[in-house]
């Protein structure tokens, strides 16, 4: 099982910070000016509305229909947790909105009915379908969800279809083709038991069915048992045609001698007894959310020939409709659809399985921390795999097109390809590799201020995300009473409290101090007060010592005095080759920017350092260095002496011959901007830039928080990089998920 437990707080505290919810909207135009003003209100918005309304069509054009989909539900079968209401659902329908847009790109917005009577249902649905692209119905119970899918799908022109039906009908005959091919198995061999008669069971036999199961080799059960051939009791018209001509009536019984088990019930409905009767090489997909029937250590205790898989992202072999419905309507928004229908639904599945039995991209194994190769725990893609947006929605898309249900066909479908990579951000795969790179490495990091309490909530998550372990260095009764305040008291006993008075090590720290300082005008009591009162000077002689394998401070003082007291430990100034580094994230792009802390000045010599630093850095993060120099002139011109050592310092690292990509000097457009690049058809950077070579301390200060307070964009850092233990520097705004970024980066670059 990967590690990623989740608390109850966690889940609560996800839910309610940084505002209540998961999703807020943004503005795509600018909203600034009268003009603007009259653009997108009145005046000028008449016109679209008249040439939408002599022209249907239009909508696409001028509006953001052709973007955006509904995730609407009444509550009545919210996951596995049964009937909880409308309002109960909303955060997973939130959720499933900003899966929409995580994975695809489409605009969702969650819509909760409060009703039970698929009339009014329906009729809430309909009337609002002028304003979508299309409707994901969610978690709505059977059989009420049959009646209100088929009569929407009738009744509205854009693609309407229930996830939990069709969703996961396709995930699962995805993952059975390829289980199947594992197991040497044929679908049409198969005896397959079902268990759950409802909105996903339902769909799932129909779809196994049509891709060659055979009726008479398929039993389906329920709440009463095997439905059989007959059978009255809690039946209704879709149970009847998968009833089977049986003599079975439990799932005990069905489930003896059977090839493939499919769950879509209730935790626990299968015992490990079930599981020891089935045939060799069989098949387990317990597909139940949030506890499956059975889990996979139990089935792996009583067999090892099984292939299992849950709905879970915790166990290999998630079969969960989330590799589905953002891609599906992805393709079928793109064609301006009019519904999506069976053969859509087939060509994804084709297409995920397809996909699963292709070698896997490193970053993905990145991200999960583990190589994936095609196998009996590797029989469907993952949810973070970046292939899936640019090979899933094409195949729908062609299908889609075939069919007839295309309003506007796509003529250049390798365009279309190509224009879907660039649909998502490329910062979260990086920031995905830097947490399983950490979370491989289990190291300890060291949080020197663990008298602040914004300190000591990321420690406590840090430990808890199961990154490694997190020593905080404060006094005892003062961390309780700090935790206890934040309402994380029972994180008391998981947290290791280090200080002078409680470490074995103090009389070594103080040699070692004494053996550095003592030429440097401090005497044995100023090296006595300042390792035992000091924590950044008592956390860099931890770090030094090898009792912690990165460190994080800098929360409670200036970035400055921090790094005076560090280099009482460390060597960390601009002549031992230490630079700071700070990372930038914003829509999508990442620049390293450097020297953000030690050089106040540095000259062409100092810049080719900070280079090759910043490229280290990146390097560590995944990234491929381009480095830029940056300075207000672009290859000489404007002439200026204060460009001067920025021009230089090319030359500098030519002289030493390094192996990544450099430039300079040039302004920051042109590093950040290909099209500014055309101009430059000589520059050796093959793309923009990503690491950011500033002319001063003073530049690197003003564009990292600009950045930051005009853009809102993500700081992480600086990290001091040329000595051989990552520190993390923050800043004293620097927020608990800021602060817990930096230890997860602190830890991820550690050897
Ligand atoms: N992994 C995935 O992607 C997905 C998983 N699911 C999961 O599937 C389950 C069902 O969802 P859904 O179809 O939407 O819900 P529905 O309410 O439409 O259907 C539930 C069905 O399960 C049956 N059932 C409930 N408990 C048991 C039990 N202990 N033994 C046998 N049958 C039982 C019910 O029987 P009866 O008819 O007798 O009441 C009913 O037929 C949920 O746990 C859900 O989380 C759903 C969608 C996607
Ligand atoms: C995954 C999902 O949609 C469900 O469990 O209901
Ligand atoms: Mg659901």
């Amino acid at each position: 099982m990967v590690d990623t437990k989740v608390t109850r707080e966690d889940a609560l505290a996800f839910h309610m910070d940084p505002t209540p919810g998961k999703w807020e909207i943004q503005a795509t135009v600018p909203m600034t000016t009268q003009r603007d003003l009259s653009l997108a209100y009145s005046p000028g918005v008449a016109v679209p509305c008249e040439a939408i309304a002599a022209n249907p069509e239009l909508a696409y054009d001028y509006t953001n229909k052709g973007n955006l989909v509904a995730v609407i539900s009444n509550g009545t079968a919210v996951l596995g947790l049964g009937n909880l209401g409308a309002l109960g659902s909303k955060p997973v329908m939130e959720g499933k909105a900003v899966l929409f847009k995580r994975f695809a790109d489409v605009n969702s917005i969650d819509i909760e009915l409060d009703t039970e009577d698929p009339d009014e249902f329906c009729n809430a649905v309909r009337l609002m379908g002028p304003t979508f692209g299309g409707i994901n119905l969610e978690d709505i119970k059977a059989p009420e969800c049959f009646i209100i899918e088929q009569r929407l799908k009738e009744e509205m022109d854009i693609p309407v279809f229930h996830d939990d039906q069709h969703g996961t009908a396709v995930i699962c005959a995805a993952g059975l083709i390829n289980a199947l091919k594992i197991s040497g198995k044929k679908i049409e061999d198969v005896k397959i038991v079902l268990n759950g008669a409802g909105a996903a069971g339902i769909a799932c036999l129909e779809l196994l069915k049509s891709m060659g199961a055979a009726h008479n080799n398929c039993i389906m059960c329920d709440t009463k048992g095997v439905i059989y051939q007959g059978r009255t009791e809690g039946m209704n018209q879709w149970k009847s045609a998968h009833a089977a001509a049986t003599d079975t009536r439990t799932l005990a019984q069905a489930m003896n001698g059977c090839d493939v088990f499919l769950g879509v019930s209730a935790k626990g409905a299968v015992t490990q007894d079930m599981v020891q009767s089935m045939a060799p090489n069989a098949v387990i997909f317990a597909m139940a959310n949030p506890d499956p029937e059975i889990t996979p250590e139990e089935v792996h205790a009583v067999r090892d020939d099984v292939i299992v898989a849950t709905g879970r992202s915790d166990y290999p072999n998630q079969v969960n409709n989330v590799l589905g419905f953002p891609y599906l309507f992805r393709g079928a928004l793109d064609i301006h659809a009019r519904a999506i229908n069976d053969e859509m639904k087939i060509a994804c599945a084709n297409a995920l399985a397809q996909l699963a039995r292709e070698d896997v991209p490193d970053e993905v194994a990145l991200a999960y921390g583990r190589k994936l190769t095609f196998g009996r725990d590797y029989i469907i893609p993952t949810p973070f795999d970046p292939r899936l947006i640019h090979v899933i929605p094409p195949a729908v898309a062609r299908a889609g097109m075939d069919t007839g249900v295309a309003r506007r066909p796509i003529v250049d479908i390798e365009g279309y390809e190509e224009s879907l990579k660039t649909r998502m951000d490329p910062t979260a795969s990086i920031l995905r590799g830097i947490n399983a790179r950490a979370r491989a490495n289990q190291h300890t990091i060291v949080f020197a201020e663990g008298d602040d309490p914004r300190i000591l909530r990321a420690a406590v998550l840090y430990q808890r995300s199961g990154f490694g372990v997190a020593l905080v260095v404060g006094r005892e009764d003062d961390v309780k009473a700090k935790l206890t305040a934040e309402g994380l008291g029972d994180a008391v006993s998981e947290l290791t409290i280090v200080n002078a008075a409680n470490t074995e090590h103090l009389d070594e720290y103080k040699d070692f101090l004494y053996n550095r300082l003592q030429r440097k005008g401090h005497d044995s009591s100023d090296i006595h007060r300042m390792a035992t009162r000091d924590r950044h000077v008592f956390a860099s002689l931890m770090l030094a010592h090898g009792h912690a394998d990165g460190m994080v401070t800098g929360a409670t003082r200036k970035s400055a005095h921090v790094l005076e007291l560090i280099n009482h430990v460390f060597d960390a100034g601009p002549h031992d080759g230490a630079v700071g580094v700070t990372a930038v994230l914003n829509k999508g792009k990442i620049v390293l920017i450097a020297d953000t802390l030690v050089h106040e000045w540095p000259d062409e010599n100092d810049l080719a350092d900070i280079a090759e630093r910043g490229a280290y850095v990146a390097r560590r993060l995944g990234l491929e260095p381009r480095v830029a120099f940056l300075s207000f002139s672009t290859f000489g011109y404007p002439v200026s002496e204060r460009a001067e050592k920025m021009h230089k310092a090319p030359d500098v690292l030519d002289a030493r011959g390094v192996d990544f990509e450099y430039e300079g000097e040039m302004t920051v457009d042109v590093a950040l901007n290909t099209k500014a690049q055309e101009a430059y058809p000589f520059s050796r950077l093959t793309g923009p830039a990503n690491v950011l070579v500033v002319p001063a301390r003073h530049s690197a200060s003003i564009s990292v928080k600009l950045m930051q307070e005009m853009a809102g964009a993500t700081v992480i850092g600086p990290i001091l990089a040329g000595i051989d233990k990552p520190i993390q520097i923050c800043s004293t705004g620097s927020t608990v998920n800021d602060i817990l970024n930096m230890a997860v980066l602190a830890s991820s670059t550690a050897r």
